[in-house]
């Protein structure tokens, strides 16, 4: 099976890396129909409704039960792992922090929903017609942003700090950094740059949430595609093309977590399997591999 990506690719959040922003968020609005203790974002639904995409739309809407079109587990993880950013950010924030970057923002509404200190400022960065997409849609939805908001529409495999900067972003300042959802999407080298890059950007206090994947054991990657495989094919019966299988990078990679200690990040990690247990969620099936990621968050004291 042959990868659909290539250097310099972009989308929207219809097509391509994009729906997997859209289908985050789609299992965000599932979740918090179920669970508003664990996660209540009620931008998801209408921000999936305005992407367009029958299937996700009448997932995201309740019109649809989830079934075997996302599993429970989907669901679950979106719970637990939104409520991990949610708690890393307002620990930061309460901690005196007022700079945050979320890279990879996708559909991610925290700009909006979280209850910021004054004067913080938030940058989302991800694709332009990401950024475009969610900036006019909630603007038309009535929706505020709950803190300073600024876009800087980017491609991350590039140079983007020069953009980050020009958008105002003091390095000297300690920052809260979050990459949700982001590592198994660029190329291993571009990794290791962007995890270089957000380490030269952080004046020592600055903090960092992310996930790190354990390099796979023999067969995991081909257990990984296949169940990708199964939901594609479960989405194409109902009308909808998007083959994740080919969408992510695989193969072996600096792992996240020592990558970091190495440039002097102390970081705790939790599993995906411990997270969901601490809210007494079981991994039914893990078909994904998601249990052995690392949820780590830490802070650089250099
Ligand atoms: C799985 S989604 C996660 C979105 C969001 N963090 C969340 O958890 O809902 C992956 C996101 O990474 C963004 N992304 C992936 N590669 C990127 C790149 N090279 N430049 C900018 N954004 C990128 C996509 O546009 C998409 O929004």
């Amino acid at each position: 099976m042959t990868s659909t990506r290539h250097d310099g690719d972009t989308w929207d959040l219809a097509s391509s890396v994009g729906t997997t922003a859209t289908a985050a968020a789609a299992a965000r609005a599932i979740a918090t129909r179920e669970d508003r203790s664990l996660i209540d974002d009620p931008f998801a639904e209408p921000l999936v409704r305005a992407v367009g995409v029958d299937l996700l739309t009448r997932l995201a809407s309740g019109e649809l039960p989830p079934g075997d079109l996302v599993e429970q587990s989907a669901i679950d993880v979106a719970k637990v792992r939104t409520r991990f950013y949610d708690d890393f950010f307002l620990d930061a924030a309460n901690a005196g922090i007022t700079q945050a970057v979320i890279l990879a923002s996708g559909l991610d509404s925290r700009a909006y929903r979280l209850a910021w200190p004054t004067g913080t400022v938030v940058y989302e960065l991800d694709q332009p017609q990401v950024v475009e997409f969610k900036t006019r849609t909630l603007a038309e939805l009535g929706a505020e942003p709950t803190a300073e908001r600024r876009v800087t529409a980017v491609d991350l495999r590039d140079d983007w700090p020069a953009a980050l900067r020009t958008a105002g972003f003091d390095p000297a300042r300690p920052t809260a950094w979050s990459a949700e959802g982001l590592l198994g999407y660029l190329p291993p080298e571009a990794q290791d740059r962007l995890l270089d890059t957000i380490t030269e950007l952080s004046a020592p206090g600055s903090r960092v949430a992310t996930e790190s994947r354990p390099n796979p054991k023999p067969g995991d990657e081909e257990a990984t595609k296949e169940s990708l495989n199964r939901t594609a094919e479960r989405w194409r019966a109902q009308g909808f093309e998007a083959d994740m299988a080919k969408l992510r990078y695989f193969g072996e990679r600096n792992e996240a977590a020592p990558y970091l200690t190495g440039l002097g990040w102390t970081l705790e990690g939790r599993t995906i399997r411990e997270l969901l247990t601490a809210h007494n969620l079981p991994l039914k099936d893990d078909d994904l591999r998601m249990g052995g990621v690392l949820y780590v968050s830490g802070s650089l004291t250099k």
